[in-house]
């Protein structure tokens, strides 16, 4: 065991959201000692993570920059264990995540706000969110920022969005067209829209929070240990004073060396969904039958660790396309030769300002947070009403599901390989079920027990029950958007190993197709046993959408929480938790703009509490 020099504060994580804080904090005081430690590799420049069309291939070939957390089989799932990435390096997420940008509805926050947590409701958090970005040039409803340190990229370059856009107008007019549905207004939800990217536009480079806010400081007091893993908490009494972690960084002599560091004022856990409450159960933080089962020894009894786990089911469905469809199906499957023209097209273009290409690229520029109408509600039947009159009538701002085209295959099947396809996206924005994480032994490296919830509705160790609120709203969208593709122009047919094992003679069987049908074709009409068919599929292919959150969550004490409003673990001092785990709720949308969020309303309370001004 080594000791070394105390700090002010140690971030145990380094992932989006420990970057905006103690970016923020970093640059409102040079002086401040702060230690970052991360249990991934450096990204400052790294091409496979600043081209912004990597993302996918980073994915599929299982890169270093990512934990692949295997959840429990589930019966829901047809006994499938998931396997939930998350991002495993400096910047965390927002280093390896797809850049789609979307940002929650006010109502979530206020749902956050109402689990006693004043000031966490949408007047406080949205001005922070707009505090985190620039969208330039601003569109005209001035609901968003232009001058944070994250930036935006708009337009439309892809046929195959272009279409998705030109069928939603043609067929689909109650629903009608916005510029920005991000706008932050009920009126932008249920409404076709483009689509924001976190890609900075005047270099094409993913907008991640380690480069633009910690990577560009000059400042000798923030430092980064990369490739060393918190394995807990150090306490004095009831003080956190420090962390103890295991270095396996390429340049440590002696490898596996445990190293207790501290710090004078105060410690942040901000590992993320996963990460954060793993580091409170093996630092004695936890429901108190599971620390007595690791012989772990109690510093509080917190049953909420590691409970309220959420997501968002998604599907990716894909759909043959023409030879010209603009797709990035050559970065995504090619060869290293094919992937190496797109990199130096985007490596020449800085030179010569011009166009960097696909490479520049997340292939996602156009979508629908999308809601039923009175006519899909009726659809959508009685095992989705009650969810819908609780949850979701009386907020319209509240999406059931998103919609929208990605402009490759993002999938695995050989038979794909050489083909041009896209696909049409789904996820469920609140999906009725959620989890829960807990360790399964002290050993930081060992695989945590999950039990994502996918599907599982009123699961405890007896029995389980398939949600059938969540299966039905799956059920109507995979039928709403093969509505939607089998009209695009960019429309092949069905790639039928990827959807649902309709019986021959069905009239909702897939295949390839000479080309789209026309916009007032009659709908698919779906018998029970079809019907039957798509269900099975769901629970057979839907995964997470990496939107793992929660599971420190920011509620009273005796609701299962965990932290205060002001981020503090209940029952200790000097130990906050700063990342996704913290959200109460779920929110619909995609999160790295609610982890920006956390992190800059982080940044000014911790800075509230050592007497820092100017954050
Ligand atoms: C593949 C993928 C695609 C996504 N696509 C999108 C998208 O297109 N749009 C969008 O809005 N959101 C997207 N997201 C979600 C978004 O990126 C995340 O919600 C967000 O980054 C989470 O931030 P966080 O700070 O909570 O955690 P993270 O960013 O995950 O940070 C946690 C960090 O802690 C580190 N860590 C964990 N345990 C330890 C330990 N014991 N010791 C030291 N370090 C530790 C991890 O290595 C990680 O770097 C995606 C996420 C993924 C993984």
């Amino acid at each position: 065991m080594s000791q070394s020099p105390p700090y002010d504060v140690i971030f145990a994580g380094g992932g989006t959201t420990a970057c905006v804080v103690a970016g923020r904090l970093a640059a409102a005081d040079p002086s401040l000692k702060i230690l970052i430690i991360e249990a991934g590799k450096h990204t400052k420049d790294v091409s496979t993570h600043i081209q912004p069309a990597r993302y996918f291939r980073n994915l599929v070939t299982g890169g270093d920059t990512f934990t692949f957390h295997v959840a429990k089989p589930s019966d829901a799932l047809g006994n499938r264990p998931c396997i939930i990435p998350a991002g495993k390096c400096v910047g965390g997420g927002s280093a390896v995540n797809f850049m789609m940008y979307t940002r929650a509805s006010p109502s979530d926050y206020d749902d956050w706000e109402s689990l006693s947590n004043a000031g966490w409701g949408a007047k406080d958090l949205i001005p922070l969110a707009n505090k985190a970005e620039t969208l330039e040039p601003p569109v005209k409803n001035h609901h968003h920022g232009t001058s944070g340190p994250i930036k935006l990229t708009q337009g439309i370059q892809s046929n195959v969005a272009k279409d998705f856009l030109a069928v939603a107008a043609a067929r689909d007019k109650e629903r009608g067209f916005t510029e920005d549905t991000n706008d932050i207004s009920a009126a932008s939800v249920n409404v076709y829209s483009p689509w924001f990217k976190y890609i900075t536009p005047e270099n094409g480079r993913r907008s991640d929070t380690a480069h633009h806010y910690i990577y560009n400081l000059q400042n000798e007091n923030l430092q980064i240990l990369a490739h060393c893993r918190v394995k807990r908490v150090l306490f004095e009494g009831d003080k956190a004073v420090g962390v103890e972690y295991i270095s396996h960084a390429p340049e440590t002599e002696d490898k596996e060396a445990v190293v207790k560091v501290y710090a004078s004022r105060l410690v942040v856990l901000s590992s993320g969904a996963f990460g954060s409450p793993a580091i409170l159960e093996r630092s004695g933080i936890g429901a108190a039958d599971l620390l007595k089962t690791h012989n772990i020894n109690q510093i509080v009894n917190l049953p909420g660790v590691g409970e309220n786990y959420n997501d968002h089911n998604l599907m990716m469905v894909p759909y043959h396309t023409t030879s010209t469809a603009f797709t990035l199906d050559e970065i995504f499957h090619g060869t290293d030769e094919e992937i190496k023209v797109h990199e130096d097209r985007w490596l020449r273009a800085d030179a010569k300002g011009e166009d960097k290409g696909l490479m520049a690229h997340n292939g996602i520029e156009a979508g629908i947070k999308l809601r039923p109408n009175a006519k899909d509600l009726e659809v959508l039947g009685p095992s989705f009403s009650k969810r819908w009159e609780k949850f979701f009538a009386n907020k319209p701002d509240k999406p059931v599901m998103w919609v929208g085209p990605l402009l490759a295959y993002a999938g695995a099947n050989a038979a794909a390989k050489g083909g041009k396809l896209y696909t049409l996206g789904y996820y469920t924005e609140y999906p009725a079920s959620t989890g829960r994480t807990h360790i399964n032994s002290t050993d930081p490296y060992a695989n945590l027990v999950i039990e994502p919830g996918f599907l599982d509705k009123f699961r405890d160790v007896h029995f389980c029950q398939v949600s059938p609120e969540d299966l039905a709203v799956l059920r109507w969208t995979y039928k709403w958007s093969r509505e939607m593709a089998r009209r695009m122009d960019s429309y092949r047919g069905e790639f039928a190993p990827e959807h649902p094992n309709f019986a021959a003679g069905s009239a909702a069987a897939c295949g390839p197709a000479d080309g789209p049908v026309p916009i007032s074709a009659p709908d698919i009409v779906y018998s029970a046993a079809d019907d039957e068919a798509i269900d099975q599929y769901h629970r057979a292919t839907i995964s997470t959408t990496w939107h793992s959150l929660g599971t420190c969550a920011m509620k009273p004490r005796n609701q299962n929480g965990v932290v205060d409003p002001r981020l503090n673990v209940y029952g200790v001092q000097n130990l906050k938790v700063a990342d996704l785990s913290i959200a109460p709720s779920n929110v619909g949308a995609n999160t790295y703009n609610s982890a920006l969020v956390v992190g800059e309303k982080a940044a000014v309370i911790i800075a509230e509490d050592l007497g820092i001004k100017g954050v």
